[in-house]
């Protein structure tokens, strides 16, 4: 019998088997950041167990609240910075050179097909378009993974979905998880790898497949994943180069983290994406999505672009071609948040962040910020947000607020209009 990707992840990393469903698997990587690590770091020293498994896997970034808002965030920060410094982690990004972790993390290469990554955040499961199984875990598992370099796991069942066609021009990786979130609903996937495979996979970059990877978790999935290729080797090269001769023998490695052809799935599920339009959400549930048309002439208050979703340099290409030349309206706020140091560099250089700012925008530090409402952008009671994030949870970017999730050519194009509309307007 065949197997899945994540089975030969699996595979390839436990352990061993004490009970029926549990696999302690080895880690290759754990992921920290200042919102979850600190809680765990204060616990360890607690019990007298202040060490780390290996500090060269272990990365941490600053990244929810950077720079610090208050006390309590200049706290969370000192004790993950001092943390990284006592115990040799040397990857640890802090502020000047930090960004959002799971934007981060993979630009630097830490992310690997084949690997085992956990993270104290739900969005771990952005790391898995590389061909990795990654999950967000809690403190225990936090604690346990970063004092042992283990972390166990149920046997993981797998949902494929497999995406043919070709996507429409403003159509983009946002719109199609969106959508698919939609069809599996926000617990569709519970427990469950998703694994995306199919021609309109393969077209993607390895930011758009991040983006699809990323929301997994909003349908309840453990983890989204998808098959290394020559897109991920080149992605990757130049962290891999010295470990293989040529791109050939890195992709021959990595073929090896596909699933078998006769693998088993909880369920699969096909869709062709071609005739797929630009997708929004409404409500405070991810999966209560609309196509834009439905939605449009919705009145917003702000504007966001950013975050592990869709904060990467090809969104802020996107975003920027639609507002070139063209002013935000007034009824607006716009902030925009380049999800990393090395992405608001390309950006300047690329001339976006002036399109940016030419358009009205307010160009933030590469930060979680208004994403998740603790600081760079937070709604007032009443207000919307259209907002290329993930969550669209009620109070979600502020008390009272309003979120609208949809991909950063929607949230463009109705920055322009001050209200939602269709970005083929635009572009
Ligand atoms: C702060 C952190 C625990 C949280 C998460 O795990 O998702 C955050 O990243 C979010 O998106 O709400
Ligand atoms: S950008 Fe938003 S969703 Fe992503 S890790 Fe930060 S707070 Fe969480």
């Amino acid at each position: 019998m065949g197997k899945t990707l994540a089975e030969k992840i699996f595979d390839a990393h436990r352990v061993n088997m004490p009970f029926p469903d549990t696999h302690v698997l080895k880690l290759d990587a754990v992921f920290c950041h200042e919102i979850t690590t600190p809680i765990a770091i204060t616990d360890l020293q607690a019990r007298g167990k202040d060490r780390v498994f290996d500090p060269s896997k272990i990365k941490a970034v600053i990244d929810h609240v950077t720079p610090a808002k208050d006390s309590k965030t200049a706290e969370q920060g000192r004790i993950l910075r001092e943390w990284a410094k006592r115990n040799g982690i040397k990857d640890f990004f802090d502020i000047g050179r930090n960004g959002v972790c799971h934007a981060i993390f993979p630009e630097k290469g830490f992310a690997r097909p084949g690997y085992t990554i956990i993270m104290g955040d739900s969005h771990t499961c952005t790391h898995g378009a590389f061909g990795a199984f990654a999950a967000g875990v809690g403190t225990t598992d936090l604690e346990v993974g970063i004092l042992k370099g283990v972390c166990a796991f149920h046997f993981p069942k797998t949902i494929k979905i497999v995406l043919n066609g070709k996507l429409r021009p403003g159509v983009f990786a946002k719109d199609v998880i969106l959508f698919v979130i939609k069809e599996l609903t926000v617990n569709g996937a519970t427990n469950m790898v998703m694994e995306f495979t199919g021609p309109v996979v393969d077209e993607m970059s390895m930011e758009s497949r991040m983006t699809l990877c990323n929301m997994a978790i909003e349908a309840g999935g453990t983890c989204g994943v998808c098959y290394p290729d020559m897109t991920t080797v080149n992605y990757l090269w130049k962290y891999i180069k010295d470990e293989f001769k040529t791109k050939e023998d890195a992709l021959n490695e990595y073929s090896k983290w596909i699933s078998d052809k006769d693998a088993v799935y909880e369920k699969v599920y096909e869709y062709d994406v071609s005739d797929l339009e630009p997708m929004v959400t409404f409500g405070y549930k991810p999966d209560q999505v609309k196509p834009v048309r439905e939605m449009a002439g919705t009145k917003i208050n702000q504007i966001y672009i950013g975050s592990c979703t869709n904060g990467r340099i090809e969104d802020l290409r996107i975003a920027a071609r639609v507002l070139e030349g063209k002013k935000i309206s007034d009824d607006v706020r716009g902030i925009v948040s380049p999800a990393t140091p090395e992405i608001y560099s390309l950006a300047l250089k690329e001339g976006i962040i002036e399109v940016f700012q030419n358009a009205g925008f307010c160009v933030t530090n590469p930060t979680c910020g208004a994403c998740l409402g603790m600081s760079n952008g937070v709604l007032a009671s009443g207000e919307s947000c259209a907002s290329t994030t993930n969550r669209n949870f009620n109070g979600r970017m502020g008390k009272g607020g309003t979120v609208h999730l949809m991909s950063p050519a929607t949230a463009a194009a109705s920055a322009i209009e001050g209200k939602i509309v269709n970005s083929s307007m635009f572009v």
